[in-house]
């Protein structure tokens, strides 16, 4: 609502001769929003090296005072009903997130007969479940009915990743919201902003960098590789050599290779087989991804390389050692990917009622 009046007054003060009144009132409008900015950040409870000025712990107080409980009413079913909802969910968001910012334009469907693809439709993200799409139409269904209207697909994905992070053994933080959805959603604009399994840590750095993450938050947020599976093609080349009988990839623990080449022949297996991105606690939230690195136990060539590259490797181990420093800077990394490219307000963006359809 205050971000609402605050796009409208103040596109409109340019231009607006007629009234000193009004302009007073747009900056004393503003002055309270400000304040109220002020406030909120200083409440909340998470800290990140940038201030989120547009988002707010407390953005639908008024208007929608019981969100975060319906949305953890369909959250807390789902997880027990389709537990890789939880997986799904959270990597639906950070491919949300790296793609147009977090709009929820990851949940736009393709127009039907059209030849332009929406982006989950793109190659890279062919592969998202579909639990996580139907957590987030349910929980929108419930919010919807209570406060039609008034929260984005973008926050409800925000809180129900949340949520699904601490249903699983993770931590409880608590979640700024105010984006609004984007009504841009381009399959074409996908790969270059999604990473690959293959990225050496320089691709990674870089890819994370672009969108005002660090080193740290890179190595923190590939903890969420604790929970949830990868597609054989994601991984087969480490487990083979075409040339010689030698694996060409030597970071990987044997017993783990041998287990993986029974599930992943080099030829001929089924493109629907997945492994386990943490084979020690494969459905808990926890730290065990890193202690596996130092294992050679990762799945991914890119989640390895962050314990082969000096500048990741100490991060790496530490985080290994101290689950609940995993905890937190988990909570801060997930804040500050949390509001990447926000949209902020009716000009920009819109709040979907369907979050599978841009009209
Ligand atoms: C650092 C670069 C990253 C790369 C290269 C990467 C790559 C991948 C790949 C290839 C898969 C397997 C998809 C499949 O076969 O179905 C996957 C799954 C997953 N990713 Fe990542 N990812 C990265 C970062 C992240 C981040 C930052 C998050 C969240 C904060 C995340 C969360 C997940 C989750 C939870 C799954 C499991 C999904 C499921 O089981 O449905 N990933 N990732
Ligand atoms: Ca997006
Ligand atoms: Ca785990």
């Amino acid at each position: 609502m205050f971000v609402l009046s605050y796009s409208s007054s103040s596109s409109s003060s340019s231009s607006s001769s007629s009234s000193s009144v009004f302009t007073s009132l747009s900056l004393f409008l503003l002055l309270i929003l400000h304040i109220y900015t002020a406030f909120c950040l200083a409440k909340s409870t998470n800290n990140s090296t940038r201030p989120h000025l547009q988002l707010s712990v407390d953005y639908y107080a008024k208007s929608c005072p019981q969100l975060e409980k319906f949305v953890s009413s369909v959250t807390s079913q789902r997880f027990k009903e389709a537990p890789v909802s939880g997986p799904a969910t959270i990597r639906l968001f950070f491919h949300d997130c790296f793609v147009e910012g977090c709009d929820g334009s990851i949940l736009i469907a393709s127009k039907p007969g059209s030849k332009m693809l929406a982006e989950k439709d793109a190659p890279v993200n062919k592969d998202l479940r579909v639990e996580g799409f139907e957590s987030i139409r349910k929980a929108k269904a419930l919010v919807d009915s209570k406060c039609p209207g008034v929260v984005s697909c973008a926050d409800i994905l925000a809180i129900a990743a949340r949520d699904f992070i601490h249903l699983a053994g993770g931590p409880y933080y608590q979640v700024k919201k105010g984006r609004w959805d984007g009504t841009i959603s381009m399959a074409a604009r996908v790969g270059s902003n999604i990473p690959q399994a293959n990225f050496t840590v320089d691709q990674l750095l870089k890819l994370f960098n672009s969108k005002g993450l660090a080193l740290e938050d890179l190595v923190v947020l590939s903890g969420a590789h604790t929970f949830g599976f990868a597609h054989c093609r994601h991984f087969v080349s480490r487990l083979y050599d075409y040339r010689s009988t030698k694996p060409p990839d030597q970071a990987i623990d044997p017993r783990l290779l041998k287990a993986l080449r029974m599930s992943c022949p080099q030829f001929g297996g089924s493109p629907d087989t997945v492994a386990p991105f943490d084979v020690t606690t494969p459905f808990s939230f926890d730290h065990a991804y890193y202690g596996n690195l130092e294992a050679k136990l990762g799945l991914l060539a890119s989640d390895q390389a962050l314990f082969m590259d000096p500048r990741t490797r100490p991060l790496v181990q530490n985080l290994a050692k101290d689950k609940q420093k995993f905890f937190q800077a988990f909570a801060s990394a997930m804040d500050k990917m949390g509001s990447i490219g926000v949209k902020r307000g009716g000009k920009y963006g819109e709040k979907r009622k369907d979050c599978g359809n841009h009209f």
